[in-house]
């Protein structure tokens, strides 16, 4: 095997990382998926092994579907559960079998996507991950100490204050972007550091030097870092203390560059002259699927290189591993509930505020709405004559508090996920706390819109003069939009995409509609569909509503009514919704309101399962 003479290169002094890791080793790992037809199989890893050591950077490198993702989320344990997958094999840390408890605190992981809160600078991105994911024992200066550090070691300083932005509002560099995600995770001092392309999208110097900054960084921290990489230029490939080249699953070489060349030579493929060796291992090694021809002749070249590399290392025709590897989820929180929950909060609340084309589209649709309604149905105080008007008026503010809830939140949730589940899968921090704090940080907003829509429109709208009904509808709008916004939690957290959010939100508004009680008599609707109205937050605001409105109320007839006077008793009666009462009807919003939320957890844990933990 190679472990000999790489031992003798890697020669550079190591201080020694935190956790006191000094080598990741991995052995036989087999990786099987279900594939195609019922009972057909894929090997996504073929018996691979190997192991880096700290201050190490290993490259993972191979065409495009050789299995380098794969082989890299094995060995961060991010292996999605799926049904009918096998994976074995050994994954030691110093030796020994890792520990769940706390490899989350071992290692961290660099997505290829680089995903951040847009609307926040570099230093508080960094600052936030530290409060995230440092331990509560260290104190708020010691976490700054580190940010400033990573900052310094990444060469941040100069856009420290500037905002990550996106396609909208320009922010950083994409090569900036990339040592900001690296910073996320190197705040939280990880022993063993992994990373997925990450010189995707970046130009060949930039490329060359985040891999001097990574390799730096390696050696000053004793950190191992092992990584995914696509064709390298030679600069980058000698910062490499090894390289393993895939191909199909399967591993052609495990050590240093020039041994893989010194190997390839003596199997028959010498490195052509003035070519990038990283350019020569990908010709080689990929499958040609141009012509038949092509593709059996460079599987052969696969075949026999794969042949040799197990012949060298001895364990060709090796045992078939026995070791199952499990799926655990137990985690080590680096902060109390209640210290997470207050760092997220004031992360969504920063991130909010700085929101402001959201903040004033939105603000802007409710004084619109506001003016329009206002004329719409505008009357004087209790006219007789405006009876129809009200009515109106109070199922359309109804409908519209729940549209215009629903439809921008809906979108929350699956965007939360998306940055949780990566947070989540570094361990830091709890489902619970993150859909709470995503909740209490819009509600806010929420009863803003609210009290907007709802004090002005009331006056102008000549509902009762009379200041304890005033105070009831505006009880029954902040309800009404916080069970809105339940719904719409209760949806995002269910769909796989905000995309399908924005078909089943509408679509649920409108049947909800439907059963509000104004639109059609509940009580004449056929049993099959009458339970709808049980869960209609809209039908239990309504009621609500038209009670507060006309329960007790003396109308004059008018026109050519025979009558002189009635009570508004008769039209909330006439369309059904005498029953329950108002402040009831506000209880009852409250309760669907909580089962919403809680649906809307039990969706969110479950669409944001964690991956595959490996003992
Ligand atoms: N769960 C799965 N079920 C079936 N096939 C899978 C699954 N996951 C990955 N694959 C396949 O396994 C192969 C290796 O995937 P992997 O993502 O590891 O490749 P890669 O070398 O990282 O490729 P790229 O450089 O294009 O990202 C691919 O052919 C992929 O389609």
């Amino acid at each position: 095997m190679t472990e000999k003479s790489d031992k003798a290169e890697h020669t550079v002094l190591i201080s020694g990382n935190k956790s006191g890791t000094n080598e990741i080793r991995w052995k036989n790992l087999t990786y099987i998926v279900p594939y195609g037809k019922k009972g057909e199989t894929k090997t996504l890893l073929d018996n691979a092994s190997g192991y880096v050591r700290q201050g190490q950077v290993v490259a993972i490198m191979g065409g495009s579907g050789a299995g380098k993702s794969t082989l890299l989320n094995t060995l961060a344990g991010r292996i999605a559960e799926q049904k009918g997958s096998e994976l074995r094999g050994d994954i030691l840390l110093n030796g020994e079998p890792r520990n769940p408890s706390n490899w989350t605190n071992i290692c961290s992981y660099v997505e290829q996507d680089d995903l951040m809160f847009t609307n926040l600078s570099v230093e508080e991105t960094l600052t936030y991950a530290a409060k995230l994911r440092l331990p509560s024992s260290m104190s708020s200066k010691q976490k700054l100490d580190k940010v400033n550090e990573v900052i310094m070691q990444l060469n941040l300083n100069g856009c420290r204050k500037t905002w990550i932005g996106d396609s909208l509002r320009r922010g950083i560099s994409g090569g900036e972007r990339k040592r900001v995600a690296i910073g996320v995770e190197l705040v939280a001092n990880p022993s063993i550091l992994f990373l997925d392309e990450p010189t995707s999208g970046l130009d060949s110097a930039n490329a060359l030097g985040i891999l001097e900054t990574i390799k730096k960084i390696a050696v000053d921290r004793g950190m191992i870092v092992l990584m995914t990489i696509h064709q390298p230029r030679t600069e980058i490939l000698d910062l490499f203390d090894k390289v393993i080249l895939l191909s199909l699953g399967k591993t052609l070489w495990f050590g240093s560059t020039n041994s893989a060349l010194d190997h390839f030579e003596r199997h028959g493929h010498p490195l052509p002259p003035k070519t990038n060796p990283s350019d020569f291992f990908l010709d080689v090694i990929t499958i040609d699927r141009r012509t038949p021809e092509a593709e059996k002749a460079s599987s052969a070249t696969i075949d026999k290189l794969h042949k040799a590399y197990n012949e060298k290392i001895g364990s060709y025709n090796s045992p078939f591993p026995s070791q199952l590897l499990h799926i655990d989820s137990r985690y080590v929180w680096p902060l109390a509930w209640h210290q997470e929950f207050a760092v997220l909060l004031s992360r969504n609340m920063k991130d909010f505020s700085r929101n402001g084309a959201a903040i004033k589209a939105s603000l802007g649709q409710t004084f619109f709405l506001v003016i329009l309604m206002g004329f719409v149905f505008f009357q004087e105080a209790n006219d007789p004559a405006g009876v129809q008007s009200r009515i109106g008026f109070l199922f359309f503010i109804c409908i519209n508090q729940t549209f215009s809830v629903v439809m921008p939140n809906i979108s929350v949730l699956p965007t939360v996920r998306t940055i949780f589940k990566r947070e989540r899968a570094a361990g830091c921090y709890r489902a619970s706390s993150c859909y709470l704090a995503k909740l209490v940080s819009s509600i806010p907003m929420v009863c803003l819109n609210s009290l907007m829509m709802s004090t002005p429109l009331y006056w102008m709208v000549g509902l009762q003069n009379n200041v304890t009904r005033f105070f009831t509808f505006i009880l029954i709008i902040l309800v009404h939009s916080n069970t809105a916004m339940s719904l719409a939690y209760c949806i995002g957290s269910a769909v796989p995409t905000a995309q399908v959010g924005q078909i089943i939100g509408p679509l649920t508004v409108i049947i909800f509609n439907l059963f509000a009680g104004q639109l059609v008599n509940i009580g004449k609707i056929t049993w099959v569909f009458r339970w709808i109205q049980y869960i209609s937050l809209i039908s239990f605001s309504y009621k609500g509503l038209m009670q507060n409105e006309f329960k007790g109320l003396e109308l004059q007839c008018t026109g050519q009514m025979q009558c002189q006077t009635y009570m508004g008793d008769v039209i909330v009666s006439q369309y059904s919704l005498e029953e329950p009462s108002k402040y009831f009807c506000v209880l009852i919003n409250v309760g669907l309101a909580t089962m919403f939320l809680i649906l809307g957890y039990v969706f969110f844990q479950r669409t944001s399962r964690p991956m595959m933990r490996l003992k």
